[in-house]
């Protein structure tokens, strides 16, 4: 068993499902994707003091329902999840204080401070916890150079700390539980990527939020309502397109029935969930993962400056921590420092990289290198990184096309993705790019990149409506780890919290 970062869940490594399995689906489609990094613990922690039947059970409260009402169960749920968190960390600190000093993690034994509900802990779940921390420590030595020399770019992040039981941990359990996640399947990994994309999000949200609440009001949903949300979500780079279209499925409910305010955030919330997953659900295929034993080449195209490279770092580390056999080809033959940067980020992940020292070689002839080493190696994700270029330069727009060209021929069975890299903050020059791109490199997807600090990460929107591409993973750092498969219901909650 392997913990396939790409499709969230366990997996029997080699088995492979092709095409994707139902459990594949979005949270939409199926709610109870186990996102853990590591397995279920099987003993259940001491319960605190007013936990609710549902708790006890380890289920999620209502499953799909919006997280901004915590009810009381919601927040035993949370409760509860903190305390296995809490157990696991202390396990963790203890298991470390027993072991030889140099392999002792850097983080200092229960440094979290915390309120939790109530001490927790039994023998069995320690050890649980134990082995699971030894299992991940194996992992993440093969995965991560954790001596890399590199410092700078996508410096590995330390381990993440559990801290207080406050409101960040509250809301990103809350969207766990919304997805009908169980107590015993969080992991803190998740927790924190939940609470980095929120807090990334709150430029745009700053704005959207408070203007969508005052537009809303107290009362029932109106027609002048609906027509005062049209300026919000233009403002926040939705695009006309989703904007129409949310606007108009909000506009029948008014006209079919009285919709309280809550519901109309709900179904605005919804209707914004729709917007981003269409065209996810249109490839019939949720989640992007490359294929197992075959060979799957990801190109990464962009304009100059987007992320495409850290981002490639980012994802041959998710490739490598899920089981897969990776290789990068350093086909921006363009920038001098290009090649030395994406072999910084492959060398963090131990991943091979093919490259032609050459000044201003042809990155095509890079590319049917790289692929040639690849299928001689059985390696199973190629991942090509490419030049900056403008959408309006014909000729580099002609070069990718040649790349492609190249791939298709010396690869014809191999499974290809084109991954335009998106930064966030370009708003909807984005879209614009998206657009253009779309043709010439025969997109099939989207990675938006600098969802941190960006005031415009509703052009994920418009890009998902006017571009009809679906997008597949988002950045919020420039961390390792700071880039995960994109969850549309995640990315909406991360949008609409009420406080950041
Ligand atoms: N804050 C933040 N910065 C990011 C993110 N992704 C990439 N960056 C930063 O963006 C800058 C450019 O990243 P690169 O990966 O070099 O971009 P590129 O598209 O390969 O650049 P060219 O090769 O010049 O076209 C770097 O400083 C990265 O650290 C992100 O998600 N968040």
């Amino acid at each position: 068993m392997v913990f396939d970062w790409f499709r969230r869940r366990r997996v029997n490594k080699p088995a492979e499902e092709n095409p994707p399995s139902p459990e594949d689906k979005s949270p939409e489609v199926s709610p109870a994707d186990p996102v853990a990094e590591q397995p279920p613990v099987s003993a259940t922690p001491v319960e605190p003091a007013g936990t609710t039947a549902a708790v006890e059970r380890g289920t999620a409260p209502q499953p799909g329902a919006a997280p901004a009402a915590a009810s009381q169960e919601t927040l035993d749920w949370a409760k509860a999840a903190y305390m296995r968190l809490k157990a696991e960390q202390t396990a963790k600190a203890e298991a470390a204080a027993t072991q030889p000093a140099a392999t002792q993690p850097v983080t200092p034994a229960a440094a979290a401070p915390s309120s939790p509900p109530s001490e927790a802990g039994t023998g069995l779940l320690a050890r649980a916890a134990a082995e699971r921390e030894q299992r991940q420590k194996v992992l993440d030595a093969q995965a991560v150079g954790a001596e890399s020399p590199h410092k700078g770019d996508g410096e590995e992040a330390p381990d993440p700390d559990l801290g207080n039981f406050d409101e960040e941990f509250t809301w990103s359990a809350e969207v766990l539980a919304a997805q009908g996640r169980k107590v015993e399947d969080v992991s803190l990994e998740e927790i924190h990527w939940l609470g980095r994309l929120r807090q990334g999000m709150e430029k745009t949200r700053r704005g959207l939020v408070t203007q969508l609440l005052n537009s809303l009001g107290d009362d029932p949903l109106t027609p002048e309502i609906v027509d005062d949300l049209e300026a919000v979500l233009l403002q926040a780079d939705v695009g006309v397109e989703a904007t129409d279209a949310v606007l108009d499925a909000l506009r029948r409910r008014v006209n079919e029935e009285v919709v309280p305010p809550d519901e109309g955030l709900r179904l605005l919330k919804d209707q914004l969930r729709q917007q981003l997953e269409r065209p996810i659900r249109a490839t019939g295929c949720d989640l992007l993962a490359p294929q197992r034993e075959r060979l799957n080449v990801w190109l990464l195209v962009g304009v100059n400056g987007v992320g495409k490279t850290t981002t490639l770092g980012k994802l041959a580390n998710l490739a490598v921590r899920s089981g897969y056999s990776c290789m990068v080809a350093a086909a921006d033959t363009f920038r001098a420092a290009a090649v030395e940067q994406v072999s910084i980020w492959a060398e963090r992940s131990q991943v091979e990289v093919i490259a032609n020292p050459s000044a201003n070689a042809d990155p095509a002839a890079v590319v049917f290198d790289a692929i040639g080493a690849a299928q001689a190696r059985s390696v199973e994700l190629l991942l090509v990184d490419t030049a900056g270029r403008l959408q309006t330069k014909h000729n580099l727009m002609e070069e990718l096309a040649k790349i492609r060209t190249v791939v298709d021929r010396k690869a014809p069975t191999a499974v290809v993705e084109s991954l335009l890299v998106l930064d966030a903050s370009q708003g909807q020059n984005g879209l614009r790019q998206a657009l253009a791109f779309a043709q010439a490199a025969r997109l099939t997807g989207v990675v938006m990149t600098k969802l941190d600090g960006s005031a415009k990460g509703g052009v994920a929107l418009a890009v998902a409506s006017e571009a009809n591409l679906p997008i597949r993973f988002i950045g919020a750092g420039e961390g390792l780890r700071d880039l995960r498969p994109f969850n549309g219901f995640e990315f909406v909650e991360a949008l609409m919290a009420r406080s950041g």
